[in-house]
C-alpha cells in the first residue's frame, strides 16, 4: 500500500563527495536545510563511459570509501553540433550550430553495495562570447535559452533557479521528501 513503508534509517548524514568548491557553494545554497549533508573531497578515478553509468560507478566507489550514504555529482556542457559529446568551447568555432545544454547528474548511494539512484537536470542554451565573471568554469560562455545573460552574469539565485544543477537538485529534494530518511548516527566520522 502506498505511503506505509517504514522510513529507511541511515547510519549517518549524507556525504556530498566533491573536490569543486564552486559546486559545493551552489549545492549548499540550493539544498539549504532540506537535505542535511556534509562534504568531503575524495580522490576518485575519472571514469569513461555513458554519463549515468559514470555517475553511478562514482557513487559506488564513494559509498564504499565513506562507508555510508553519499551523493556525487558530474556536470558536462554538451554541444548539439557534436551530437551531445561533452567537449571544449573552442571545438565549436568550426560549427554554425552553437546550441548546447548543460547537464548535471547526481547519484545517491545509501551505502556500500547499494544500487545508486540518479537524478538528471538539463538546461538548454547556446555558446556565446564570454561575458561576466570568470570564477566558475564555463559560466561566462553559456547563455540559457530565454535569457539575455550568461550564467556568469546572473545573480547566483537566478542561476540556481534555472540551472542544470538546480533542476537536478529539485529531484533530489523531492526524493528526500518522499523517502523521509531518518539518520541514526553510528558515532563514526
Ligand atoms: O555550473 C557550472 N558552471 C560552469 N562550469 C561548471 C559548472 N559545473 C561544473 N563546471 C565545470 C567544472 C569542471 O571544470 C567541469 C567538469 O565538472 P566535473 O567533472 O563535474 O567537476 P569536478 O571534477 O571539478 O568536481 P567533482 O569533484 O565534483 O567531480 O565543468
Ligand atoms: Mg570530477
Amino acid at each position: 500500500m502506498a505511503g506505509t513503508a517504514a522510513a529507511r534509517v541511515l547510519p549517518k548524514a549524507v556525504t556530498f563527495v566533491t573536490g569543486n568548491a564552486k559546486k559545493l557553494e551552489e549545492v549548499r545554497a540550493i539544498l539549504g536545510a532540506s537535505v542535511p549533508f556534509q562534504s568531503l573531497k575524495l580522490d576518485l578515478p575519472e571514469l569513461q563511459g555513458e554519463p549515468e553509468d559514470i555517475s553511478k560507478e562514482k557513487a559506488r566507489m564513494a559509498a564504499s570509501q565513506v562507508n555510508g550514504p553519499v551523493l556525487v555529482e558530474d556536470t558536462c556542457l554538451c554541444f548539439n553540433a557534436l551530437k551531445g559529446l561533452p567537449g571544449l568551447n573552442n571545438m565549436l568555432k568550426a560549427y554554425e550550430d552553437k546550441s548546447a545544454y548543460a547537464m548535471c547528474i547526481f547519484s545517491l548511494a545509501l551505502g556500500p553495495g547499494e544500487e545508486p539512484i540518479t537524478f538528471v537536470g538539463k538546461t538548454w542554451g547556446r555558446i556565446v562570447p564570454a561575458k561576466g565573471p570568470t570564477d566558475f568554469g564555463w559560466d561566462p560562455v553559456f547563455q540559457p535559452d530565454g535569457s539575455e545573460q550568461t550564467y556568469a552574469e546572473m545573480p547566483k539565485s537566478v542561476k540556481n533557479q534555472i540551472s542544470h544543477r538546480g533542476m537536478a537538485l529539485a529531484l533530489v529534494k523531492e526524493h528526500f521528501a518522499s523517502a523521509n530518511y531518518t539518520i541514526h548516527n553510528d558515532g563514526s566520522a
